[in-house]
Formats: structure tokens, sequence, C-alpha cells
């Protein structure tokens, strides 16, 4: 499972918690300008949007997860199974493969309404990347400072969604998801009215119990519905510390404690790595299960009219700091 989400104060941040049961040797990566994108049934793209995302590098090929461009475009693939369905070519398209959505709409698009445009010529292509790497299905969301969509492919054709919630998980279809909000519109993050029964004297024996009732369980219809209720009710103050540690503890709401979810025998998803990008300064904020402390990598600190990749380890360990 896994949760991407939009947040705003001063800046705008775009995120997701990773949640798998492995990993792929993923690696925070700038794609310069110049770095030459090979594209399977488009032209190439020879010169581009810079990108910084989170990535596993294949030959020189950065497979990115999710990631931001230097206009501030946010782009994440998250997992949308049995759903999920990709076209043989077809004429009149740009026949763009999964693997290459991000890159094609992050390297061409400044913002989510440029997006909007290329999707509406777009059909997504089932070719894998290579045996060793084939076709995953995924849905992804997209975002600028502006707001956000969603972009799921199905047996009946791709559609997109506006998001007005900035929030996506995994199944079911996005507008379900969104319209089960319904479900929990009584909640609240403030003391409530007692409405249940008049006559009945009930009162509150604990705080948070106007929230009683939103699901906490790791389901991604209750991921989404607990995510869409932290991220509303919570209040930041609008520097960057602030921002970043607050879009976390939003992420961390939904995160996944390794164990509690079995995926197949004896092996469990957990959340690998949660991101925090800043859409105006193309800094890759995150966080691994290993290591809680923030790591940062900032893609105007590397020549961005380069052509080559630049890659960076995630730092998985974690180290105590003693205070004596
Ligand atoms: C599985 C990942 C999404 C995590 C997620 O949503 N889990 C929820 C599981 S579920 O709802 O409960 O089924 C997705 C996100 C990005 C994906 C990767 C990226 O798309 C980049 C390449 C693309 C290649 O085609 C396959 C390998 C791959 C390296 C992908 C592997 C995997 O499918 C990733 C890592």
């Amino acid at each position: 499972m896994c949760t991407a989400i939009t947040f705003a104060t001063e800046d705008h941040y775009f995120g997701r918690n990773l949640d798998l049961d492995f990993s792929y040797n993923e690696t925070v990566t700038i794609t310069p300008r110049n770095y030459v994108f090979p594209m399977r049934k488009v032209p190439d793209l020879n010169s581009h949007y810079a990108i910084i995302g989170m990535a596993t590098v294949v030959g020189d090929y950065p497979l990115y997860y999710d990631a931001v461009n230097e206009a501030g475009l946010g782009m994440a693939g998250l997992n949308f199974p049995d759903n999920a369905h990709y076209f043989e070519d077809v004429a009149g398209k740009n026949n763009i493969t999964s693997f290459e959505l991000i890159p094609y709409i992050l390297g061409t698009c400044k913002t989510v309404a440029e997006a909007k445009k290329a999707l509406a010529n777009i059909s997504i292509s089932a070719e894998n990347f290579s045996k060793e790497f084939p076709t995953s299905t995924l849905h992804w969301m997209i975002a600028d400072k502006d707001g956000s969509i969603v972009v799921e492919s199905t047996a009946d054709g791709l559609h997109v969604y506006d998001n007005p919630v900035g929030v996506m998980t995994n199944n079911p279809p996005f507008p379900i998801m969104k319209f089960a909000l319904n479900d929990y519109y009584a909640l609240s993050a403030h003391p409530l009215e007692h409405k249940f029964a008049k006559d009945l004297d009930l009162h509150e024996y604990s705080r948070g119990m106007s929230g009683l009732g939103l699901p906490g369980d790791l389901s991604s219809k209750s991921r989404f519905v607990r995510c869409v209720f932290t991220k509303y009710n919570s209040l930041c103050d609008k520097d960057e510390a602030s921002s970043v540690n607050q879009f976390l503890k939003i992420l961390g709401s939904v995160e996944q404690v390794k164990s509690l979810c079995e995926v197949t025998p004896g092996e469990y998803e957990y959340t690998i790595y949660s991101s925090c990008m800043n859409q105006e300064k193309g800094i890759y904020y995150y966080t691994t299960y290993g290591n809680p402390d923030i790591h940062a990598v900032d893609m105007h600190k590397t020549d961005l009219d380069a052509d080559k990749l630049t890659s960076y380890k995630l730092q998985k360990d974690l180290e105590f700091h003693f205070d004596n």
C-alpha cells in the first residue's frame, strides 16, 4: 500500500509513503535537462525540465516512483492492482509506456493544466521496461501549486480526475474513494455537541472522541479517509522545518509498521520510505523505515544543464543522538 499527499504552507509540498515488502535499491536521482530520455514510441526527450525524485536506476535509465520537476510539478505512481489496464498502440495517440509516464509528463509540462492537455492525447502502452522489470499496475497523482489530479488507465480508457483533497492511496478507483468520505462527515477534531439521544446523559469521557469511527486499519480506503482527516485538520507554522515536519507527521498517520500486513506467507509490507518534495525549491526530503532522521537532496546544488544522472544512496541506518 502507499499514500501520496499534497500540503501547502508558504511553499507547496508533495510526497508519499512507499509501502512494500522489499526494495528495488531505489536512490534519490536527479535527471538534468540534457540527459536524453529514450522513448519507446514517441521521439526521445533530448532536452527537458530537470527532475529530482526516487528512482531505481537500471542501465542508466531512471525508473521513477515519485518526483518533482524544476517548474514545481510533482508526480507519483502508486499500486492499482486488478484495475490498471494498459493498451496496445493506438493510432493517432502518443503511446507512452507506464514507466515513461513520469519522465514524459515531468519532462515536458510545467503545470497540472499542461499535464491535462498532454494526457488528453496519451494512451498508456502495455510494453515492459525489460524482462526483469515488467510493467507495474499503477495509477498516478500529479500536483502543482494550484491543485492535483489522479490519472487512472482502466479497461475502458484513460481517466483524469480532479483531486480536490490532494490525497491518493490504492484501490478502489478514485471516484469510489472520494465518495467514501461521505461516510465520515460527522467526525471532527473539535469537541462535539451531544446529539445522539437528548434524554440520555452521555458525555465525552476522553479527549479525541469526536473522531471516534475514523478507520484505523491499513486498507487503502481506510488510509485514504484517515489521511484526508489528518491533513484537513492539521495546523502548521509556515517555515520550512515546521512544514516538512508536519508533512511527514501527516504521512505518519498512515505509516505501515512492519509485520501488520502480510502479503505472502512470512513477508510483510512496511513503509520503506516517506518523501516530501518542496515543489518551489526542488528539494527532496525523505526518511526511511530504519532511519527517522530527515535527509535532503537539493536539485539546485547540482548542474541542471548536465547530461548525466546523479544518484544519492538512501540513508537507512539509525543513529542515536546522545545528549550526554
Ligand atoms: C509497488 C510500488 C507501489 C507501492 C504501493 O502502492 N503498494 C501498495 C500495494 S497494494 O495496493 O496493497 O497492492 C510501485 C511504485 C513505483 C513502482 C516502480 C516504478 O514504477 C519504476 C519501475 C517500473 C517497472 O516497470 C517495474 C519496476 C519499478 C521499479 C516499479 C516497481 C513497483 O511497482 C513500484 C515500486
